[in-house]
């Protein structure tokens, strides 16, 4: 017996002496400069099984041997149900500790899959899908055998693992993903992050002290190894490839082959993604030694009590921009968002379009330094911003059928796009309520990617999809895709996922669209023509000053106003303005603007009816009681309940024909005096910040930012000036006093009778403005979204939303509410704070303050950021109307 094992033991030895010396796989190859590193040799003599070309990606032939070949199929419900709890995976107590500090109750599948298989020392392919936990399905078990071979007398330190992750904001999650698992064992297990920004030298010192685990793309990794600021070949014992499919198409093959002629022979290596594609399986080729697959049976997307995904149609471009505004306004999107687009330019075109309306977005684009994406990642997900709109990576543009494109790192350089860019794949924002698919995405991937930042884990989530009638077929062929074309795992029999079938449209043509008959309805026509032209001003750009700040804000930035210069286009409405510009831009580089009064007046002039304005936008289009009368139990806050009191029978209000107190020029004519100058709007009274205009230079002035209860009367905005004068009438032109002597004007609230409704006339419509052709009734389709989104039993929407221009006055029956009350009634909603008590003076309502200052002229509600304007009061920039609110 003792001398067979002498043989054995001398025949292994020799065996492996030869093999040292013939270079052979697993016994003693290395790695010439050209050679790949551990191309499949015979073990004595065996001819390799190809024509005598070298693959593409050289095999990695390490021992030990994997088991069979594990599908998780097979495996999946047994360990998932050996695997209850993290308890039963039998990981480092420390690492249970910091999971269970983490608040993590159980593994998700593929943790509970991918962990046990890893913990055994074999080589992993792990699919999942996004948002399912896939880093601490292989930062567990990594940390594990770290902390494992870490006891007393293990080797000296060094770097033992690898992690190596296709862009930049990825590798900076993962090295803070591992460092929060690693909470209880820091000591032992560093983490270092090489993928960012600077030198190499600047990194160098962080190599030096020998963390474990090193964090990197495989450019940066590479270009260590060479420098021999890192060195692996005999230290490592586990290589990770996180997002393995973008790794190739992100142009780090070559990388990727150089670097494996730095590693040993054995370690352990785990890849990970969560679509697989051929870039997949040449990896698995390239790194991965008979392993095992894990592959949890689930969807690849959460199932619809987790994730809703609705399609939304649209008729025009602007349809989607003026959607969007709508559902973020009124706040029937609670949460944060992503919203994703399909080019660089329409990046920028909708952040500033939000920003006119006083929605506070960040750009995220490959455009971009990595510094400053992973900065907005950061501010993102601490709570600074609730809205990023974002571009695909590139490797993702592809149109749904074709192979996405890869990348050559470098050749995008050029353009000032970063190659290493990646949004929608891997980032884990935080707390996204919602993805808003902008434009449809380019294929079934991206799509899966990018709705795969809401919904994870087990939070639920909602995806909306904007689709034009051009991009319907690309939907038509992801949403194929999605229901089955990838196996019957994925089809909404097999795993109850649900392709996003919930289509609603804002189609004008929607059913339900009625004809507003020509010239009996007057209230459609300004509304629709304001309305209208505030869309173009916003969307196409034009003769306007740049926005104003929405209540609530302060100046925005240091610039300085913009004043005198109305007739300049606003840098705030160009469309595409990217790199340099953009971010100055977003830093707060926007001055208070007195152009912003004559992009009112501008404004006025368009709505007031110019021939030939395209028509189309969500103008006009009328909710629920379309071009009818208000119903007549509208829920009217009175200027007594605004005090906290108990209303006061009616005054009767001023006569019509009341003479004004002084004859004032209409906005457009007073536009057009000489030696005009704008007085700040209601807007720059309630929020400060918006510029006044020089009356020497012509030139802008920063806006002071005075608040409404400091503000001087002489500079009081017309809403406070109201509390102090009678209110001032805006004397009606001839023709329009004509017609509005023809055409009883409605009223705010509804149950005063018409005529007697306040103290501001709103001028009816030139004739010439009238007529228009169809009134079709907005969000008419979208009942059901809404209803969704709101979490209220499915109702007709009752309310006329309007986005509004700057310095526009609110005619007497408009009304603006704040958004709606959460689910299940809100401490701080708008009729709550209304109602709160003025006693002490600390309440925390700003309407109550200012109303009862300026004798009921509107405010807005700082907790909830709910506007309430009384008929005659100034709407601000942005806000959006919704009359005849029922119920919101
Ligand atoms: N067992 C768990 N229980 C609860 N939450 C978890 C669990 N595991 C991970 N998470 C959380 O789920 C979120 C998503 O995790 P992670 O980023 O690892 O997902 P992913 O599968 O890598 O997603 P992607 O494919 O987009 O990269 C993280 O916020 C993480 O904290």
């Amino acid at each position: 017996m003792r001398c067979l094992l002498v043989a054995g033991l001398l025949f292994g030895g020799t065996l492996g002496l030869i093999g040292g010396l013939l270079g052979w796989g697993r016994f003693g190859g290395s790695c010439s400069a050209g050679e790949a590193p551990n191309t499949p040799k015979p073990l004595l003599g065996i001819a390799p099984p190809s024509g005598g070309g070298r693959p593409l990606f050289p095999q990695h032939p390490r021992v030990p041997p994997s088991p069979p070949h594990r599908q998780g199929a097979a495996a999946g419900p047994f360990r998932a149900e050996m695997a209850a709890a993290f308890e039963h995976l039998g990981l480092d107590p420390r690492l249970l500790r910091a999971v269970s500090e983490l608040g993590w109750a159980a593994p998700t599948a593929i943790q509970a899959e991918a962990i046990p298989a890893a913990l055994e020392g074999r080589d992993l392919l792990a699919r999942a899908r996004t948002g399912s936990g896939k880093t601490a399905a292989y930062g567990l078990p990594l940390l594990h055998r770290l902390l494992r071979a870490a006891a007393p007398g293990a080797a000296a330190q060094a770097v033992r693992a690898l992690v190596l992750v296709p862009s930049k904001e990825l590798g900076q999650q993962v090295v803070l993903s591992l460092r929060r698992l690693a909470a209880f064992c820091a000591r032992h297990v560093r983490v270092a992050d090489i993928c960012a920004h600077t030198d190499l030298a600047a990194q160098k010192p962080v190599l030096m002290e020998r963390p474990e685990v090193v964090v990197g793309t495989p450019g940066r990794v590479l270009a260590h190894l060479e420098a021999r600021s890192l060195v692996l070949r005999h230290s490592l014992e586990l290589l990770v490839l996180d997002e393995a499919d973008l790794l190739l198409s992100f142009g780090f093959g070559d990388d990727l082959k150089a670097l494996l002629c730095h590693l040993p022979k054995i370690y352990q290596a785990l890849l990970v993604s969560a679509t697989f594609n051929p870039d997949v399986e040449a990896l698995k080729e390239l790194v991965l030694h008979n392993p095992v697959i894990v592959q949890p049976q689930e969807p690849r997307l959460p199932g619809s009590a987790q994730l809703q995904q609705w399609v939304v149609r649209c008729d025009t471009e602007e349809d989607k921009f003026l959607l969007l505004c709508a559902l973020l306004k009124l706040a029937l999107l609670r949460g944060r968002a992503l919203l994703f687009v399909g080019a660089l330019a329409r990046c920028y075109r909708l952040k500033l379009f939000l920003e006119q309306f006083g929605i506070a977005a960040c750009a995220l684009n490959s455009e971009l330094p990595a510094r400053s994406r992973c900065h907005v990642i950061t501010q993102f997900n601490r709570g600074l911003y609730d809205y990023i709109v974002a571009t695909d990576e590139e490797a993702l543009e592809a149109p749904v059928g074709q192979p996405p494109q890869k990348k050559r790192k470098g050749a995008a350089d050029s353009k000032g796009k970063d190659p290493e860019y990646s949004v929608a794949r891997g980032i884990d924002f935080q707390n996204v309520a919602a993805v808003i698919n902008f434009d449809v995405p380019p294929t079934v991937e991206s799509y899966i990617h990018r709705v795969g930042r809401t919904a994870r884990a087990d939070n639920p989530g909602t995806a909306l999809t904007f689709v034009l009638p051009e991009e319907r077929d690309r939907l038509a062929q992801i949403e194929d895709r999605l229901a089955g074309g990838q196996g019957g795992a994925l089809s909404p029999r097999g795993g109850g996922h649900r392709v996003p079938r919930d289509i609603v449209g804002v189609s004008p043509r929607a059913p339900g669209a009625r004809e507003c008959p020509q010239g009996t309805s007057p209230c459609c026509v300004p509304r629709e023509r304001r309305v209208h032209a505030a869309a173009l001003q916003v969307l196409h750009g034009g003769d306007r000053g740049p926005a104003v700040p929405l209540p609530g804000e302060r100046g925005r930035g240091r610039g300085g106003g913009r004043g005198g210069g109305g007739g300049a286009p606003s840098p705030a409405l160009t469309p595409s303005p990217p790199g340099r510009h953009a971010l100055r831009h977003q830093a707060g580089g926007e001055g208070g603007s007195a152009a912003g009064d004559q992009g009112g007046a501008a404004q006025l002039r368009e709505t007031q009816g110019t021939p030939g304005t395209p028509r189309g936008l969500w103008g006009g289009r009328r909710v629920g009681t379309g071009c009818q009368e208000p119903p007549p139990d509208i829920p009217s806050p009175s200027p007594d309940v605004l005090r906290g009191q108990p209303p006061r029978p009616a005054r009767p209000a001023p006569r019509q024909a009341a003479a004004p107190r002084h004859r004032q020029a209409s906005p457009p004519q007073r536009a057009r005096l000489p030696g005009y100058v704008p007085r700040p709007t209601a807007a720059s009274g309630w929020r400060g910040g918006v510029g006044t205009q020089d009356p020497k230079t012509g030139r802008g002035v920063q806006g002071q930012g005075v608040p409404p209860e400091s503000a001087s009367p002489s500079d009081a905005p017309l809403h406070a000036r109201s509390a102090t004068q009678p209110p001032q009438h805006r004397q009606a032109q001839p023709e329009e006093a004509q017609a509005a002597a023809a055409v009883p004007r409605r009223c705010w609230p509804p149950r005063r009778p018409h005529g007697e409704c306040g103290t501001v006339v709103t001028p009816p419509p030139p004739p010439r403005a009238r007529g228009v052709p169809t009134c079709p009734l907005l969000f008419q389709g979208l009942t059901p979204l809404f209803s969704a989104l709101t979490d209220t039993p499915q109702r007709q929407p009752t309310a006329e939303l309007q986005v509004h221009p700057p310095a526009h006055q609110a005619p007497c029956h408009e009304v603006l509410l704040s958004p709606p009350c959460p689910p299940g009634g809100c401490a701080r909603d708008h009729r709550s704070c209304l109602a709160a008590p003025l006693a002490d003076g600390v309440s925390p309502c700003r309407p109550l303050r200012a109303a009862a200052r300026n004798k009921g002229a509107g405010g807005l509600c700082q907790p909830c950021g709910g506007v309430l304007l009384l008929p005659g009061s100034a709407v601000p920039a942005g806000c959006v109307t919704v009359a005849g609110a029922q119920g919101w």
